[in-house]
């Protein structure tokens, strides 16, 4: 018997799931099953921007979905190893009537394993049916046509489950020799892969070679828990989204908290969206809530544009964007001021204190995230592939095309955004002005008068030693002069903006990446214009500096 493979990757649910659709009714027309694969990829967890903390929630999400998969009476086979070494395996054991997916855009190392797999298919006349994940278009031929095709994607129908599944069981699997030859190790070839039955039996993140810490405060995966964080955000959260996601003190229980969740596939987008578009039109929902979930379908949006760009332009996530800013920052890194920034020791009371809720918690909201890349890459002037591949390791909810493309866009590299450069002083101020938030993340800061809340280093001598707190010991000194590094470092990203061929290059880069429309029919409506009718024609591109302009 030859199986209808359906390979999980970042889509751990069965609801919307259209491969797993797919699979079905493909084994139902030729009398074959469904049988249901994993693959833990041990090299893809080598790879650096790879961290416990996701293996952690992954496995959470696996555990959801075999309890989902076995209340139908499917197995998951959890294959500990490379992808194509299980091919082989199955097509050799039992036979690959086709292979069944969501289509991934994720990092450099699966986008190669995904054309070596597209060459197994091939060479074993094996069909390969790739479903469209998200709203990303692949391939993105104009730009202008990604936003009637988010549009479109978001208002398909969700797929059922569908009731009728010739899932492979793990009696079917036995009696056809699977389960039995998976159990003899030797079948698998010396040293190799292992494939087992339980989540709870994969092997812990140290034998994957992963550092072990995993942020203790971290939300946590799986599909229960992701549906119980949208009812948290649809019923309670998005009443404060508007005007509270941008302090980190209410951001937390502001914002959706959904992102990990999208990241792994406990939730599908388009769900997302319809789910918030119902809530805004059920009358029982307040002006407030409905507001706060308008501003949340617009990021909805961004979401998928952000992929787009790295399904786009798979480069991007090791090179500049604009490749006009190559050697702009790489001769000067500083690994000093790197390590500080890691440690949590800029000086910075606002940025360490971020440093220090993201390894508690692996999260931060949108503003501090940029505030952090921004100090980085202005005054500490450090390249952001370095930066972005530590924040990766603590983002839960790494997503390879938000990341990059975040990265670069704060960074100043993509050659078509506005410079945003985040003083930290300021959003301190800003968004922290009592300090609850550098006292609940900076224990010394506490013993800080408030008249030194924003510059503890500029205590006078006396002042530190009434207090207890001793600058350059129990506080780190800043590492720069803030205002004549940024000063310097703006300076230095200008020069190179303006030489001729750098400006000559741009143009270029705003037709394949820049966006055509602002989600919204204009600031301030909470009437989304993804609401309009899809075939309205897509305004042409933005290149200002509201070109990435988002509504904070
Ligand atoms: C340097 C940097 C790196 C980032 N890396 C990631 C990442 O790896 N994964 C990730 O999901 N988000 C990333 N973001 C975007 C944003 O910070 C997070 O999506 C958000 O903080 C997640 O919390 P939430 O789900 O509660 O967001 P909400 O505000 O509730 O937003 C809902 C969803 O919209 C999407 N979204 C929100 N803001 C953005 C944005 N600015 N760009 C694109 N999509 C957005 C996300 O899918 C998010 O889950 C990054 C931002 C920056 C500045």
């Amino acid at each position: 018997m030859a199986y209808h493979v359906l390979w999980f990757k970042r889509d751990l649910r069965l609801h919307d799931h259209e491969a797993l659709v797919h699979a079905a009714q493909c084994a139902a027309a030729d009398g074959q099953s469904v049988l249901c694969l994993y693959a833990l990829e041990p090299s893809l967890w080598a790879q650096p921007d790879a961290a416990a903390l996701h293996y952690t929630f992954l496995r959470e999400c696996l555990q959801d979905l075999q309890t989902d998969l076995q209340a139908q009476g499917a197995a998951l086979l959890l294959w500990v190893g490379e992808v194509l070494p299980a091919l082989d395996w199955l097509q050799q054991h039992a036979g690959v009537a086709a292979l069944h997916s969501h289509q991934e855009t994720g990092n450099a190392h699966t986008y190669a394993r995904d054309r070596a797999v597209a060459r197994w298919c091939r060479a074993h006349q094996v069909p390969w049916h790739e479903q469209v994940q998200f709203g990303v278009l692949r391939p993105l031929r104009l730009r202008s046509q990604w936003l009637p095709h988010w549009q479109a994607q978001m208002a398909r129908p969700t797929f059922a489950q569908p009731a009728q599944v010739r899932w492979a069981s793990a009696g079917d699997l036995a009696r056809g020799g699977v389960a039995a030859a998976l159990a003899d190790p030797s079948s698998l070839g010396p040293g190799a892969p292992c494939a087992v039955w339980q989540v709870a039996d994969l092997p812990p993140a140290s034998a994957l070679g992963l550092d072990p810490w995993v942020a203790p405060l971290r939300q946590r995966g799986g599909r229960q828990q992701a549906l119980q964080d949208w009812e948290r955000f649809a019923h309670s959260g998005c009443a404060a989204y508007r005007g509270g996601i941008s302090s980190p003190l209410s951001a937390p229980t502001a914002c959706s908290r959904l992102s990990a969740h999208l990241a792994l596939g406990g939730l599908s987008l388009r769900e997302v969206v319809q789910a918030t578009r119902s809530h805004m039109a059920d009358p029982g929902t307040s002006a407030r809530q409905r507001q706060g979930l308008a501003a949340f379908l617009s990021r909805l949006h961004w979401h998928c544009h952000f992929i787009q760009k790295l399904e786009s332009e798979p480069a991007l996530e090791q090179a500049n964007l604009h490749r006009g800013y190559d050697g702009l920052r790489e001769p000067d890194w500083n690994p000093a001021h790197f390590e500080a920034l890691m440690q949590g020791r800029t000086g910075w009371p606002m940025v360490d204190a971020c440093v220090a809720m993201l390894r508690q918690t692996g999260w931060l909201n949108f503003r501090m995230r940029a505030m952090l890349v921004s100090v980085a890459a202005y005054p500490l002037w450090l390249h952001w592939r370095e930066v972005g591949l530590w924040l990766a390791r603590q983002f839960l909810d790494y997503e390879p095309g938000i990341h990059w493309s975040q990265m670069q866009m704060q960074a100043g590299t993509t050659g078509i955004n506005t410079t945003r450069v985040y003083n930290p002083i300021k959003q301190a101020q800003d968004h922290d002005p009592q300090g609850h938030f550098v006292r609940h993340w900076l224990p010394v800061m506490r013993r800080v008068p408030d008249a030194w809340l924003f510059e503890p280093w500029r205590m006078p001598a006396s002042v530190q030693a009434h207090c207890g707190v001793q600058v350059g010991v129990d506080l780190a000194l800043p590492l720069v002069d803030l205002q004549a590094a940024t000063r310097s470092a703006k300076a230095r990203l200008h020069a190179r903006r303006a030489q001729p061929e750098v400006r000559a290059a741009k143009a270029a880069i705003v037709e394949r990446h820049g966006s055509r429309k602002a989600p919204f029919a204009r600031k301030g409506s909470s009437r989304p214009a993804d609401a309009a009718a899809p075939s309205r024609a897509p305004a042409p591109p933005a290149s200002g500096p509201q070109q990435m302009a988002l509504d904070f």
